[in-house]
């Protein structure tokens, strides 16, 4: 079926529009945004680059073979020589004694790599990872501002103390260098992922081979590389904070070595109960993307990974301290089925969560080392009977995926608890995201502080120097991916912006304009709120023809929706069932929709970041094509210049020219900037013209329609001004007067009759009024139900009033059958 020309209902248009290559086309042969292409930004740069590498005497990354194995392809004569021999002989099965220690040793780094060209490699893929200052046990209870500030430009100028380390060019490359499981490797390979992203490739021997020093360090009780120093290449003991673009592979990232750790753990004789490593998430969809991941990885390997439910615990509790359930889980619970399914792997070192005690049965013991969850949700399973926080000494990993959200005034309290709550002396703590303000880095630091303090004072014998947190930047930090084309429309009004959006749905009437390719499904359209996106959703349902599947390709998904609700939506957008889905922010972060064709801001986000993060769901592992359209208006005028400010640093990283982009430097110039205030106030509260207006009873009205409330009023004047007229002609006033609407002559009603009635219960009443109301053109009969109390004289006066005051003629009546005259002296009176 032809996607575009259903939703275009033209014929036409497929056939003379070239296909473009979109993401939902397919996967990416190499995922990597940087460090890969042959076509330098400019000339200059060309001829910068040649001269480079032939001063290096390397050919360039792009000829070498296709591991793209660059540090093999480079200067020294003995790298050569190891290029020359088999690949067998390269990727050699680790042997016990070919161990981690062995795997990176001074000589093969003398060998192998050169400084120089370490740097050319992390250059060419943009990656920058320092250790990060004003972060040692001496200078923990400095004041920051002044301090941090001064480090930062320190930490600028030195230069020097970017990290070196060899840079993982191929997944095959993971075993024989860090001798991670055979099954790990495997399911790696399985997933079909070759070439890593930038962040992989930075991260994943970071942390691996942190991993592998801190055990050869517990092993043999000395410090054969010293914690958080990078001599010789050597890296030690550390936490890791990341910021890398949307897409780029964060989250097999930092499951990879969670995994590997936990199997070479599950080999040794301690085995501690309690979940050993614990991902956080802001979202449940979020989540069970995560967990859905994790299982791929581990799957054989031994290591169980969950989601936190309702109805589970991660500590072991009496029955008595338990608080009670209140958990919606029937039956069994899903690691028990997993537990069930895979009963014959080894459950070595595999954590204990358990239901809670209500529902606890003998079979009901599940076990999972990863455990994923939102903050909350893990939270409330570790609370006991008057709100205290059990600890988990179990954990040994901490991931905290969108770090900065959950360590946002959202969800701090709930992520710190539990971050306090991993007692662990040993705890290695990963924080990823897209985007990373100043402030967040801040808090990272002043926790850890507080953490170390903590652990000296304990004085843990095993804790033998204090880990460093290094930071790892992948690309321009808090940037969109360059790989998608950004549109930034000034629709003027609300109206506008639907008909901008009617336009995308049928693409034929706006004909893409040179290099901009047209927005195609599927795409996700982003509003403020739950109000507007119902809105949005109601008003579009009917846009898509029939013959290309009508409303059931447009849905809406949000958090007031059932959890149900919410993952049969998604899963039938992530099957294709559904083209266009209207969401909030709810959607915006993490979540991987591998081929999605585009975004759309129909309301502009409340942050810079919220932008970078929503247009990142589409463009994912390096796919080309994603368009991002957003439209503003009016009243987003002092806020756009933070979404135009960073299109264009985009733009800039796809190497497009002054001028060449969406964002013209006059646009720029003409754009209000946002004081930090009119920041802070977008970011609480967004756009305050679109948010929902509260009726009476408590509920958010919203209406998004075409027609401007000037048209409104009209078509309300207008229906008013033909109801009176067809009440006087009624009333015999102008009896010769018929009124024209919707095509035909039709008389509006204006007699009612008012019946009251006895009725048992409520639900009798509703059932009984669905029978008996009845509706003519000319007479609605309005019934009314009272209980057995005399009536309510007030209320039965304020019905009738309200008709009388239309003028409407009003016959009152009992109900003979079940109005007993007795039960009702007080309507007697009315009548
Ligand atoms: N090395 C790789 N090769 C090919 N595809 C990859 C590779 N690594 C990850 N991917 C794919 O890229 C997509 C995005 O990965 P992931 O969700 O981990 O990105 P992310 O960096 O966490 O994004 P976000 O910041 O939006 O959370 C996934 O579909 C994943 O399978």
């Amino acid at each position: 079926m032809d996607v575009f020309k259903l939703l275009s209902r033209s014929a036409k248009t497929s056939q003379n529009t070239p296909v473009p290559n979109l993401p939902s086309s397919g996967a990416k042969a190499n995922p990597q945004l940087w460090g890969k292409s042959n076509t330098p930004a400019s000339a200059t740069e060309a001829n910068k680059t040649r001269k480079r590498k032939r001063a290096n005497g390397c050919p360039p990354s792009h000829e070498l073979p296709k591991e793209l194995d660059f540090f093999l392809g480079s200067a020294a004569d003995g790298a050569k020589r190891r290029r020359d021999s088999p690949p067998q002989a390269q990727e050699k099965e680790p042997t016990r004694a070919s161990s981690p220690k062995s795997t990176l040793n001074t000589e093969d780094l003398a060998e192998e790599y050169n400084e120089e060209e370490c740097k050319r490699v992390l250059r060419s893929h943009k990656l920058k990872i320092v250790v990060l200052k004003g972060f040692s046990a001496d200078e923990e209870g400095e004041k920051k501002a002044k301090k941090r500030k001064k480090e930062k430009q320190e930490e600028k100028k030195e230069k020097n103390k970017q990290v070196i380390f060899r840079p993982l060019t191929s997944f095959a490359q993971l075993r024989p260098r860090y001798a991670i499981s055979r099954k790990l490797a495997e399911n790696i390979q399985e997933q079909g992922y070759a070439v890593p992203t930038e962040v992989q490739l930075a991260a994943l021997p970071l942390l691996l081979e942190s991993e592998n020093a801190r055990n050869e360090t517990l092993q043999h009780g000395e410090e054969s590389t010293p914690a958080g120093s990078f001599e010789n290449g050597r890296i030690g003991d550390m936490d890791l904070l990341t910021v890398a673009p949307t897409g780029s592979g964060k989250t097999i990232a930092f499951l990879i070595p969670i995994i590997q750790a936990l199997v070479a753990e599950s080999k040794s004789s301690t085995n501690p109960e309690g979940p050993r490593a614990i991902i956080l998430a802001p979202t449940r969809e979020l989540a069970f993307q995560i967990v859905n991941e994790a299982r791929k990885l581990a799957s054989h390997t031994g290591i169980k990974a969950a989601i936190m439910k309702k109805g589970m615990e991660v500590v072991e509790r009496s029955q008595e301290a338990a608080p009670e359930s209140g958990g919606e889980e029937e039956g069994r619970s899903e690691e028990d089925e997993n537990h069930d399914s895979d009963g014959s792997q080894e459950d070595l070192n595999v954590a204990v969560t358990r239901p809670k005690a209500s529902q606890r049965r003998k079979a009901d013991i599940v076990k999972a080392g990863v455990l994923v969850a939102t903050p909350l949700a893990l939270l409330n399973a570790m609370k006991g009977p008057g709100g205290k926080v059990f600890d988990l000494p179990s954990v040994r990993f901490l991931a905290l995926d969108e770090a900065d959200v959950l360590l946002d005034p959202l969800f701090r309290e709930q992520t710190l608890s539990i971050w306090n709550a991993c007692s662990n002396p040993l705890l290695r703590v990963t924080l990823w995201s897209a985007t990373m303000g100043a402030n967040i880095e801040d808090l990272v630091i002043t926790t850890l502080n507080n953490r170390w303090k903590m652990l000296s004072s304990a004085s843990f014998p095993l804790v033998l120097r204090r880990p460093p947190l290094v930071r790892l930047i992948v690309g321009l930090k808090d940037t969109a991916v360059p790989n998608v084309h950004h549109k930034l429309i000034y629709a003027a009004t609300e109206q506008g912006k639907l008909l901008g959006l009617r336009q995308l749905l049928h693409p034929t009437s706006a004909p893409s304009s040179g290099t901009t390719p047209t927005l195609h499904p599927p795409f996700l359209v982003f509003t403020q709120t739950i109000p507007r996106a119902v809105a949005l959703h109601s008003e579009l349902l009917y846009d898509i023809p029939p013959e290309a599947g009508g409303s059931s390709r447009i849905a809406v998904l949000h958090a007031d929706l059932s959890a149900t609700a919410r993952e049969q939506i998604m899963t039938r957008f992530r099957c294709g069932e559904i083209w266009v889905l209207i969401t909030t922010d709810l959607l915006a972060r993490g979540v991987d929709f591998r081929g999605l064709n585009g975004v759309v801001n129909y309301d502009v986000p409340n942050s810079a970041a919220a932008y970078i993060h929503r247009v990142g769901r589409t463009g994912r592992a390096g796919r080309e094509g994603g368009v991002a359209v957003t439209f503003y208006t009016q009243e987003d005028i002092p806020y756009i210049k933070n979404v135009a400010n960073v299109i264009k640093a985009s733009e800039k990283l796809r190497g497009m020219g002054e001028g060449e982009g969406e964002i013209k430097q006059w646009l720029l110039d003409a754009l209000p900037t946002p004081t930090k205030r009119d920041r802070q106030t977008l970011k609480k509260r967004g756009v305050e013209a679109r948010r929902t207006v509260k009726d009476e009873d408590g509920k958010g009205k919203m209406r998004i329609s075409t027609k401007s409330g000037y048209e409104r009023r009209m078509e309300h004047n207008r229906k008013g001004a033909v109801m009176g007229s067809r009440r006087r002609m009624e009333q015999g006033v102008s009896s010769t007067k018929r009124v024209e609407e919707d095509g035909g002559a039709k008389l509006a009603p204006t007699r009612i009759t008012i019946c009251f009635f006895l009725c048992e219960t409520i639900r009798l009443t509703d059932e009984y009024i669905k029978q008996q109301n009845e509706f003519s053109d000319t007479e609605e009969k309005l019934w009314i139900a009272f209980g057995h109390f005399p009536v309510d004289r007030n209320m039965a006066f304020a019905v009738i009033k309200e008709f009388a005051l239309k003028r409407w003629s009003i016959v009152l009546k009992r109900d003979r059958h079940k109005d007993p005259d007795d039960a009702f002296p007080a309507l007697n009176d009315i009548l």
